[in-house]
């Protein structure tokens, strides 16, 4: 999958609230009420991750989750991340 460019990594961005772009990857942070709804929205997000073959780099403390997402096989940001990243927020904000 192509990798792409910076211009439009940041074009793109316009369009997810919360998101920024550094070190080859695209960044957003979650806080929830605690750690069971968390865990409940990551065990959403790796469902959808796995049907897109497609995996986060994540941790978790308690209610807070930091998401990264990068391909890679490419060595930097692809649609796939895009694709993903809009997917974690339809679960997010169907909350
Ligand atoms: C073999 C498998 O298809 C690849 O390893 C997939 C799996 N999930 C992946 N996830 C991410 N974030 N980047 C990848 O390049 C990637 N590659």
């Amino acid at each position: 999958m192509k990798k792409l460019s910076e211009k439009e990594i940041t074009e793109k961005l316009e369009s997810l609230e919360g998101w920024t772009y550094s070190e080859n990857a695209i960044h957003t942070s979650f806080q929830f009420e605690n750690f069971k709804e968390a865990f409940t929205l990551m065990t959403r997000i790796a469902f959808e991750a796995e049907a897109q073959n497609h995996h986060p780099d994540w941790s978790n403390v308690y209610n807070e989750l930091e998401i990264s997402l990068s391909t890679h096989d490419s060595d930097g940001v692809t649609e796939k991340d895009f694709k993903l990243a809009k997917t974690i927020e339809g679960i997010v904000n169907a909350e």
